[in-house]
């Protein structure tokens, strides 16, 4: 901890001093001065002391302590004057320093590779910094405050008794030893007991979100889950709280022994005083100021104690969340200073190969294709064939571990990955329901575009959206979201439209679908698909589906088997070939035929 605790404080006042620097430096100027104020107080007990034990008549000898007392009560009003002072800073320091440190875990946690979210660690990792990063920051700078003035105020009484009688000041600190040995166990134990539960509580919160979240509760029922999930979530919360009970356990006894051997130093330290006394070898008023710093030492010491103890317990959990922010930084997306060209005639995959993390084998291997201006690109495939995590190397969202994709024989590598995405427009499998309006829920598509009411609209009627959104309450400004007053929420074929809506919106020269039609119905399929192909004038559409009707009228399609290129050319073409293509169209097709 004594190596520690100087580390812990420069950072605290690292944080501080980012905050709020004018803060910083008055609540420095107010401690020291305090502690000045506090020395002052406690020298000046000899003088009243020494004015009131001397012999003579009593008048006189509470005269001779009056200007003594006088300077103990100016140093007492200063001093507290100045702890006020303090306080009031550390109350505006400390909502800073905590806002600070969430918006450096937000800004990092969206600039990681996408891959990073499928990586478990970094998303404990996360957890740990999200539950506890910014209030350990906050409390880290708040105690740091708290153990500086108790120091300062400390070193008043230490000098105070160094001058007064040499051996008081080793005894002071002997008080003290057990119980910062207590304490500093004692917060070892709880972070020990963090770590260890941390994956069963990301669990049990991911458990007990679904208990209670809107989405899940009609399948929730629908599957008779109740039981089995409440199951669940019990036996999460059992193992950590027979963890805390355990951990509550140890810390009682260790804090016992603490105090025990803490009340037995201050015996000896009051003990030394009176034998000092007894023997002659300090005198009366002397002995009087010493007793009066000595139990201001202690009072001292044991907040410091405290406040020791928490610096170095949240700096236990500031630690990790210095760590996750250091992992993030590791993980951010390389900003290599390319910039994608605004249009393109040509993309081209060559040799892509690539694996999420942990995976045992690649999502995708040693791919090769092309997608030319103005075609429209069907990827055709089994579930888990690497449709998706194609789209997404196609759309800048991954980066290949193996060969490149290229813009017009580019290297996409060394492109900074936002403008990549900025030339692409992505309808996702699964849309993120934005609790926003339905005009921003559009406009978000190119959000540095003022979202005129004309352009909204247009790109609504592109996907089919203006109609249902027009009868609507509030039309373009209802809030889609149930969370909130007046909101409302939407269909799945809904949100699917809106999310292709967005992508309209976003006019870029890529556009790619990630099953847009998997939710809707028949017609607006249709009317999707013909606008999809109007809009390919001049743009690149890849469409991803499972839908075997929509797929013959592409210009070329790409068939995927277990991460690898199988078929590739026109619907005949395929067809004559009598590969998978062949056997999935055709199934499909008597399927229809059938029915
Ligand atoms: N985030 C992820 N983390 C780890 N593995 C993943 C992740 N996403 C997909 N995979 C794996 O990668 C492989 C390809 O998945 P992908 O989603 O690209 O398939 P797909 O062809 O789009 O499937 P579907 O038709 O079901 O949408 C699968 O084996 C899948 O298990």
């Amino acid at each position: 901890m004594a190596r520690r605790l100087p580390r812990l404080l420069g950072q605290a006042w690292l944080l501080a001093w980012r905050a709020d620097r004018r803060t910083s430096v008055a609540l420095v100027v107010a401690q020291i001065v305090g502690g000045v104020a506090s020395a002052v107080g406690m020298i000046s007990v000899v003088g009243v002391l020494d004015g009131l034990l001397r012999d003579g008549p009593t008048p006189e000898r509470v005269r001779a302590a009056v200007p003594s007392l006088l300077l103990f009560v100016g140093a007492s009003a200063v001093r507290s004057a100045l702890e006020s002072a303090g306080a009031a800073a550390n109350g505006r320091l400390t909502p800073q320093v905590s806002q600070e440190a969430e918006m450096r875990l937000l800004t990092l946690t969206t600039r990681v590779e996408l891959s990073t979210f499928d990586d478990p660690a970094w998303r404990d990792a996360m957890q740990r910094a999200r539950s506890r990063g910014a209030s350990a920051a906050a409390q880290l700078v708040n105690q740091a405050i708290q153990l500086v003035t108790n120091v300062v105020g400390l070193i008043a009484a230490a000098g105070v008794l160094a001058v007064l009688h040499p051996v008081l000041l080793p005894l002071l600190v002997l008080t003290v030893l057990p119980v910062g040995w207590a304490a500093v166990r004692s917060a070892r134990l709880d972070h020990r007991r963090f770590v260890r539960l941390i994956a069963v509580w990301r669990r049990e919160s991911m458990l007990s979100g679904l208990l209670a979240d809107r989405e899940a509760a009609p399948e929730l029922r629908a599957f008779t889950l109740r039981t089995y999930l409440l199951g669940e979530v019990r036996r999460m919360i059992g193992i950590s709280t027979r963890q805390e009970i355990q951990v509550a356990a140890q810390q009682v006894r260790t804090r016992m022994a603490g105090a025990a051997l803490g009340a037995a130093a201050t015996g000896l330290t009051y003990g030394v005083l009176l034998w000092l006394l007894w023997t002659g070898r300090m005198d009366l008023a002397v002995g009087g100021a010493a007793a009066y710093a000595i139990s201001l030492g202690i009072s001292r010491l044991s907040q410091i104690t405290y406040a020791a103890n928490t610096v170095f317990q949240q700096g236990l959990y500031f630690a990790d969340f210095e760590g996750f922010c250091e992992l993030s930084r590791a993980r951010a997306e390389p900003e290599p200073g390319g910039v994608a060209p605004p249009a393109f005639h040509e993309i081209e995959l060559r040799d892509v190969t690539f694996s999420y993390p942990d995976a045992e084998q690649p999502a995708v291997r040693e791919m090769t294709l092309t997608l030319r201006r103005g075609e429209v690109i069907a990827l055709v495939g089994e579930n888990g064939s690497g449709k998706s995590t194609l789209a997404a190397l196609l759309a800048g969202l991954y980066r290949p571990q193996e060969g490149a994709v290229l813009w017009d024989g580019v290297d996409a590598a060394g492109f900074d990955p936002e403008s990549v995405r900025e030339r692409v427009a992505v309808v996702m499998q699964e849309p993120t329901r934005w609790p926003l309006t339905a005009r921003q829920n559009i406009g978000i598509g190119r959000q540095e575009r003022v979202a005129g009411m004309a352009e909204v609209r247009a790109a609504a009627r592109a996907g089919d959206a203006d109609e249902f959104i027009m009868e609507l309450k509030r039309r373009y400004e209802t809030l889609l979201s149930r969370h909130f007053t007046d909101g409302a929420d939407l269909s799945g074929g809904q949100w699917q439209r809106l999310a292709v809506s967005r992508a309209f919106y976003r006019d870029a020269p890529l556009l790619i679908c990630d099953e847009p039609t998997a939710n809707l119905d028949a017609r607006a399929e249709h009317d999707v698909y013909q606008r999809l192909r109007e809009l390919a004038a001049g743009r690149t559409v890849v469409l991803i589906t499972h839908r075997m009707a929509s797929v013959r009228e592409a210009d070329r399609i790409y068939v995927l088997d277990h991460g690898v290129l199988a078929e590739q050319g026109g619907h005949a073409e395929l067809m004559e070939a009598g590969g998978i293509y062949a056997q999935m169209f055709t199934l499909q097709a008597s399927a229809y035929q059938s029915a």
